[in-house]
């Protein structure tokens, strides 16, 4: 069996009449939305066969299975990241593992930096497109064609009926609703200033360190994808000030709150 499999196996079991079709991904900072799920049933990473572990502070690492808006859902409280160390073959684990319980869309949060002023820190993001600038893909090494293309079409990358959703309920509720293009960079160091204003001119609105490798493995299985960015700061040289992990928890957590009510909303729009 697949290290998926294995995972997939495991939580099948756990979850006895639970039926979660909504997958949830935390960002940084953004961890305390897990705390509204109801009836949670609580599985730490380190206790599901396959499953990497989380190293990155702030990172809860387990899995929350419960009511969120009347949904069922699945939320990764923390997330893996290729600067981790982690294979990009590791990486396709959870999500295929998530959607082999069931999962058929998956809403993907992160905390990144804005590359424009007015897109200050505080601000949402839907992504509307993606640009991958490490040169690396977690599809990378043999096709299980049972599992999805050899040669996947990401021409509609995130789900045009997921995004409109989204945004008719952002309106509804007056949050300010940015769209924009996010750029994967691998990190784990922030950007030089230089890098900054290059990816300004490749046409990034956002820039962080996850989310797009979810994206892939979550769309060539099959799955459904949206995803917000929390901006926790303007990007490196546009602000003056030092960039840290610190602030980007900070920043998140400041913004949870909004999201979340986002996020609850717009899985009761989903009844
Ligand atoms: O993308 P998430 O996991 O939200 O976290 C972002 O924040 C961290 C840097 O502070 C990086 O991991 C970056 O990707
Ligand atoms: N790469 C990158 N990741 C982030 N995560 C939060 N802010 C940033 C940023 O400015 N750059």
């Amino acid at each position: 069996m697949k290290a998926y499999q294995l995972s997939a196996e495991y939580l099948r079991n756990k979850l006895s009449q639970r039926k979660p079709k909504v997958a949830i991904i935390l960002g940084s900072g953004l961890g305390s939305l897990a705390d509204a799920i109801e009836d949670p049933l609580i599985i730490p990473y380190y206790d599901i066969p396959g499953f990497p572990t989380a190293t990155v502070h702030g990172h809860k690492g387990q899995l929350v299975i419960g009511t969120l808006g009347n949904q069922e859902v699945a939320c990764m409280q923390g997330r893996f990241h290729l600067y981790e160390g982690i294979s990009p073959e590791v990486l396709q684990i959870p999500l295929r593992a998530l959607k082999l319980i069931g999962c058929e869309q998956v809403l993907l949060t992160n905390a990144a930096g804005s590359l424009h002023s007015e897109m200050a820190p505080g601000s949402l993001m839907l992504i509307e497109d993606h640009i991958n600038f490490t040169g690396l893909n977690p599809l990378t090494g043999e096709n299980d064609e049972a599992i999805g293309p050899r040669f996947l079409d990401l021409t509609q990358a995130y789900d045009r009926d997921m995004r409109t959703s989204i945004q008719r309920v952002a309106k509804e509720m007056k949050i300010e609703l940015h769209n924009g293009v996010y750029l994967w960079a691998v990190g784990p160091t922030f950007e030089t200033p230089a890098e900054i204003r290059m990816f300004r001119l490749l046409g990034a609105d956002a820039i962080g360190m996850s989310t797009v490798p979810e994206t892939l493995v979550a769309r060539h299985c099959g799955m459904k994808v949206a995803a917000i960015s929390s901006i926790t700061n303007l990007g490196a040289g546009m602000s003056g000030n030092a960039l840290s992990h610190e602030e980007t928890l900070d920043e998140g957590q400041k913004a949870a709150k909004l999201l979340g009510d986002l996020i609850v909303k717009w899985l009761e729009s989903l009844l």
